[in-house]
């Protein structure tokens, strides 16, 4: 029988940890131009000036958290060499806090004891909004917020009234600085032209990292989490030339490293190689498709489930009145009506979106007009692991009986 001791295995990686999520670095690597300009909008603060308002955009992954972290923390240490200067930062990310008052009422929480919580209902907005002015009187001195992911607010209110709150008579002592971060791109453009113009007085833009600067950022932990050659030499640059490839995505070009490393210390290898990134970039790629899928409207589902069935009868790339009675017989199974041609093609562009459809514009000239044709992008095993549950409720197509039934066979194994 096969042994399932433990036994401690530290040959490839010194410290593993340094390539995890919550690892933060202490220096940043290949943002240099980023980082110059966010220092400039940051000094007022450390001349004794009113602080700026920033907001910083530019896709996951690209350094704005990371970098806020690093700059926020040099300020904070060069400000207690200056006497007149009491600088406090608060950082709070905006994920699950929907509107301004939840958002105001996790600052006033932040900022109290932990004795004299106020509850997330109860107040009137006034009220919650009065106690965070008394909050950060009574800091005194700069104080700099930080809402990371501020796009996932519903309301503009708190970015208003923040940035006023010193000239509207609320605060008397703090001198605030709010920094704003986004990865969605659209959010600037959908401010009303009052709060953009207070919350993005200085705006640092982060493009996505490119193959080089990310060999850099790779090259930096594979210092700290790697012993010495446990990387063959095309490693890190095959990581970083997939990363800019997908995203540019500083997290994604690690965990695809993490993955390498993880795969090759399974095997026992004494290096991390080759084929070890192939071999992850294969399987963080199903997982991602696999949590994409999961995360689908049940529509979504089943137009993709629609056309898998065409490319499993060899009637694919297919044009999308030929996906609609496929789509259609199988919303009938479910009883459940088909959404217009229409919501059905913005659904296709998410599909391709997503990476799991490939959607090309085809020109047929004076005669014909333009269309598009749609086909499976990635494998079709996949495709129907990834629908599984679909395919329980709305029933086996024949097409795929013979994929369905080797992902059953499989599991049994
Ligand atoms: N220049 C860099 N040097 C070292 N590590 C970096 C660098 N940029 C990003 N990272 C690392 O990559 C990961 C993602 O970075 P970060 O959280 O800053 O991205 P972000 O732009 O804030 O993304 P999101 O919008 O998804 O929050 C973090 O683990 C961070 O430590």
């Amino acid at each position: 029988m096969t042994s399932f001791s433990f036994d401690r295995d530290n040959s490839l990686y010194k410290n593993r940890d340094a390539l995890l999520e919550e690892y933060t670095p202490n220096n940043l690597v290949g943002r240099d131009d980023e980082l110059e300009e966010y220092h400039a909008a940051l000094q007022p603060i450390i001349n004794g000036e009113a602080p700026s308002n920033i907001f910083l955009y530019g896709k996951s992954g690209v350094g704005k958290t990371a970098a806020t972290r690093f700059l926020l923390n040099q300020l904070q240490e060069d400000a207690a060499r200056y006497d007149d200067i009491t600088l406090s930062v608060v950082e709070i990310n905006c994920d699950g806090l929907n509107s301004s008052y939840q958002v105001a009422v996790r600052l006033v929480n932040t900022l109290r004891d932990p004795a004299d919580q106020i509850s997330n209902t109860g107040y009137p907005q006034a009220q919650v909004y009065s106690f965070l002015w008394d909050e950060l009187d009574e800091l005194n001195g700069t104080i700099i917020i930080v809402l990371d992911e501020v796009d996932h607010i519903n309301d503009n209110s708190i970015l208003y009234q923040i940035p006023r709150a010193r000239s509207n008579g609320y605060l008397e002592h703090a001198k605030i600085g709010l920094i704003g971060i986004s990865n969605d791109l659209s959010f600037r453009d959908s401010l009303s032209a009052k709060v953009r113009s207070s919350l993005c007085e200085k705006e640092v833009s982060f493009p996505p990292y490119d193959a080089t600067e990310l060999q850099k950022v790779l090259s930096q932990r594979e210092q700290v989490a790697f012993h010495e050659n446990a990387l063959a030499e095309d490693v890190i640059p095959l990581c970083a030339a997939y990363g800019a490839q997908d995203a540019g995505d500083a997290r994604q070009a690690l965990d695809l490293l993490l993955e390498a490393g993880d795969l090759a210390r399974k095997d026992a290898a004494e290096q991390v190689v080759d084929h070890h990134v192939q071999e992850a970039r294969r399987k963080l790629e199903r997982d991602r498709i696999m949590e994409g899928v999961a995360d689908l409207t049940q529509h979504a589902r089943l137009i993709l489930y629609a056309l898998t069935s065409l490319e499993a009868e060899d009637n694919s790339p297919a044009r999308s009145r030929d996906i609609r009675p496929r789509y259609e017989q199988l919303c009938n199974h479910i009883g459940t009506e088909a959404l217009t041609s229409r919501r059905m093609r913005d659904h296709l562009a998410d599909l391709a979106m997503l990476g799991v459809i490939s959607s090309t514009e085809k020109n047929e000239g004076m005669s014909g007009g333009k269309y598009r044709e749609h086909a499976l992008k990635q494998d079709l095993h996949l495709v129907v692991s990834a629908l599984e549950e679909t395919i329980e409720l709305a029933g086996v197509h024949e097409s795929i009986r013979p994929y369905y039934q080797s992902l059953l066979d499989e599991r049994e194994d």
